[in-house]
């Protein structure tokens, strides 16, 4: 069955649908802050896009490459009360940018990618409220299906 990677079109897209979303991000007045300092990834796009596209069926290039499940939720925790609030914008600023990043205008992908962004950022980025010390180790790298999560 096709992924929701392949649907979305791959790389290109989620690449272009990262950098929207960060530049959504930047111009958020809540949002801007931590995605300004001067020590952030210059590749952020980048990594953002190969993570979503291996949680959504496409090559595995950020865990072999760039990175862990336990990295990325480290980098998020210990911000409770701050990703309470930035949670659900940072969703709206991925749905948002879909047209900009040229996502097919199919109800079914669209929904998919939408019930991903949100079950992340309310759930797993949300899960270790006080420090990043609390993360474990050995984190599985999240597996989003059409039916939702897959691991
Ligand atoms: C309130 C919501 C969120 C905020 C404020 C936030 C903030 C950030 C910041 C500041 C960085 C570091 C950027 C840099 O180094 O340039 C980052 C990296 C990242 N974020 Fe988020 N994020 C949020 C939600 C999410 C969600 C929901 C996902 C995935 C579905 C995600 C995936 C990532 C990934 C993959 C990275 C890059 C990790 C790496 O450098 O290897 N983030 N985020």
């Amino acid at each position: 069955m096709t992924t929701i990677y392949e649907a979305a079109g791959g790389i290109e897209v989620l690449e272009r649908l990262a950098e929207a979303t960060h530049q959504r991000c930047l111009a958020d007045e809540l949002l801007n802050h931590p995605f300004s300092h001067a020590d952030n990834q210059p590749d952020h796009t980048e990594r953002l896009a190969a993570y979503w596209a291996e949680a959504l069926g496409g090559p595995p290039t950020y865990s072999q490459q760039m990175g862990s499940e336990s990295h990325v939720q480290r980098l998020h925790a210990g911000e409770s009360a701050y990703m309470e609030e930035a949670s659900p914008r940072f969703v709206a600023c991925v749905v948002e940018s879909f047209d900009e990043a040229g996502v097919p205008d199919d109800p079914r992908l669209r929904k998919a990618l939408t019930e991903y962004v949100t079950w992340a950022a309310m759930g797993p980025f949300r899960a270790w409220p006080s420090s990043s010390d609390d993360v474990p180790a050995d984190l599985a790298m999240p597996r989003w299906g059409w039916d939702g999560p897959l691991s």
